[in-house]
């Protein structure tokens, strides 16, 4: 690694550990009593703080603040379902002991989320967990999907692949360097991100259906999916 990649990796490391879903939110979810209003709020307040954690990880992204401000608002807003999908999918197979991934799983069943969203999205944290990513690859793939610089309303794209071309560099790299023995790592990395984007499809509709049923969302929510 360069010296400058060296010092990516720092910046990146730290600003996702320090930027993690405070573990009261997390806990809750398995200690609060069961009802499909009581899981919607609790799954409530776990998208709120995952969207507040975003934030503040993104603000720490090297070059990040020195975007067009506006782009920066295109970023966030384009990548946010997306990156709190690869984050609670990193969470589910790390943090949650086994027994407790089944608890949070009925939580997600039992909120008014509808069977068919349920399925893609628990193959989806399947598939993630089956990678045994490290930490530096999970912050950096979390960084390069925020960095992605086809999102609608982005202006200047070339300065966002500038920087997100920076971080698959050193993803590269870190695969080869973790994962040796297997040269299409990287590849299937980068193959988890298209599978986000289908993620991103259904989770719209999910919204959608819980509105249709009169549950409120929080402010944050509302502004960054442009609901209500
Ligand atoms: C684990 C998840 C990524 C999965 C189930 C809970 C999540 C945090 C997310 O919930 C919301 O997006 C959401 C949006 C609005 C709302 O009022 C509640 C949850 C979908």
């Amino acid at each position: 690694f360069t010296k400058e990649q060296q010092a990516l990796m720092k910046v990146i490391i730290d600003a996702y550990n320090k930027h993690q879903i405070p573990q009261d939110v997390a806990k809750k979810l398995l200690q609060d009593k069961y009802s499909t209003e009581e899981n919607f709020l609790l799954l409530t307040e776990m998208a709120t703080s995952q969207v507040q954690v975003l934030v503040e990880f993104t603000k720490n992204i090297p070059g990040f603040l020195s975007l067009d401000r506006e782009d920066q608002i295109a970023l966030l807003k384009g990548s946010a379902v997306e990156a709190m999908f690869l984050r609670s999918a990193q969470a589910l197979n790390k943090k949650m002991p086994i027994g407790h991934t089944e608890v949070l799983e009925e939580r997600i069943r039992k909120s008014g989320i509808s069977e068919e969203f349920i399925k893609p999205m628990f193959n989806f944290y399947k598939s993630i967990g089956e990678l045994h990513m490290v930490l530096e690859e999970q912050a950096l793939l979390t960084t390069i999907t925020i960095l992605t610089p086809d999102r609608p309303y982005v202006k200047d794209q070339p300065a966002v692949e500038r920087l997100q071309e920076t971080a698959l560099d050193l993803l590269r790299k870190m695969c080869v360097l973790h994962h040796p023995q297997e040269p299409q790592y990287f590849a299937r990395l980068l193959g988890r991100l298209t599978e986000l984007r289908t993620l991103s499809h259904y989770h719209a509709e999910m919204l959608a259906s819980w509105r249709v049923n009169d549950h409120k969302f929080t402010p944050l929510l509302c502004e960054i999916w442009d609901v209500q």
